[in-house]
């Protein structure tokens, strides 16, 4: 980890709970990873047609997205940035933010953030999107962990507390039920592919082969085989140290998800609740294109 990434850290341990997070349109951002100057210089970013872009909600996958994307771009044009430092374009200053302005093609971007807070460049040069989805109980159960490990977010002071203000969007990056009803409308965009993470755990070399397509890239079985063992939970884990520094083992915690088959196998498609905001205990998937709801599995 660089420097600058520990001087954050010390920052972080003498920073009070209750300062860790901060307002900006309404939504909550940790201060220190992704303060003000950081989400103004990203609304100036300029877009381009050919940029590979990542967006999740938080605890989605997208730190898992970002090793497959890597390894895609890689195989398929000699493309190596083993960076520790994750894509995130809000975790970019202003600074840094110019580097990127400058960076040859294709880039590689990364975003937690709503779809109507992604610079409106992304839509109007039809950059192609990946976004990441992960059923919610799995998504607020990781989320707490990591608020509790990670100095820059402020500790949950109990999982009931947590849950509450998750299902009310008062953590980081706002409410995960906005984010799948933002996704929602722009489901038939061409240049959006939501996949899940409850998908790929079931068949990442299939994964795999639909996010490399979708960006363009033809990529061998073999070479789809290849990645797809180099990014499983377990090989991801072990590499992590040397991928994420002292972050890894709060980031790769168990890497697992609830059963959904039965569920999904009961499913009538027709009842999926389109047109008001999920109720408390509802799960929310998509599967063919189409945002799927049910209840009672929190
Ligand atoms: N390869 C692979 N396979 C399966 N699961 C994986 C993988 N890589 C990361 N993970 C799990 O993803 C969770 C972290 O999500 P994010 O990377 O989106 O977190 S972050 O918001 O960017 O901090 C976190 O989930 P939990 O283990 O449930 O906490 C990680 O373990």
């Amino acid at each position: 980890m660089s420097s600058s990434f520990s001087a954050k850290m010390e920052l972080a341990k003498d920073m009070k709970e209750e300062d860790k997070l901060y307002r900006y349109n309404g939504v909550l951002y940790p201060v220190i990873m992704s303060p003000v100057e950081n989400l103004k210089a990203m609304e100036r970013l300029e877009a381009r047609a050919d940029d590979v872009m990542l967006v999740a909600y938080p605890k989605c996958g997208f730190n898992w997205m970002v090793a497959v994307l890597r390894k895609i771009l890689a195989a398929a044009i000699g493309e190596k940035a083993e960076s520790q430092t994750p894509p995130l374009m809000e975790f970019f200053g202003p600074e840094m933010q110019q580097v990127i302005h400058n960076a040859p093609s294709p880039r590689f971007l990364g975003t937690h953030m709503h779809p109507d807070n992604i610079p409106a460049s992304f839509t109007t040069k039809k950059t192609k999107m990946l976004v990441i989805f992960r059923n919610p109980k799995d998504t607020v159960v990781s989320f707490y962990h990591f608020s509790n490990k990670n100095p820059f977010l402020p500790t949950a002071e109990s999982w009931d507390r947590f849950l509450s203000e998750f299902m009310s969007g008062k953590v980081p990056w706002g409410s995960y039920f906005d984010h799948v009803l933002g996704w929602e409308r722009r489901m038939d965009d061409p240049n959006v592919i939501i996949v899940t993470f409850e998908e790929l755990k079931q068949d990442l070399s299939e994964g795999v082969r639909r996010v490399s397509e979708f960006f363009g890239f033809s990529l061998s079985d073999p070479q789809i085989q290849a990645i797809s063992e180099e990014s499983t939970f377990n090989a991801m884990k072990e590499s992590s140290n040397d991928s994420h520094g002292q972050m890894g083992n709060v980031l790769f915690r168990k890497g697992t998800n609830i059963h959904l088959t039965l569920c999904l196998s009961t499913l009538n498609t027709d009842s999926c609740l389109r047109s008001h905001v999920p109720p408390k205990t509802t799960l929310v998937l998509f599967r063919e294109r189409k945002l799927i709801t049910f209840g009672n599995l929190l």
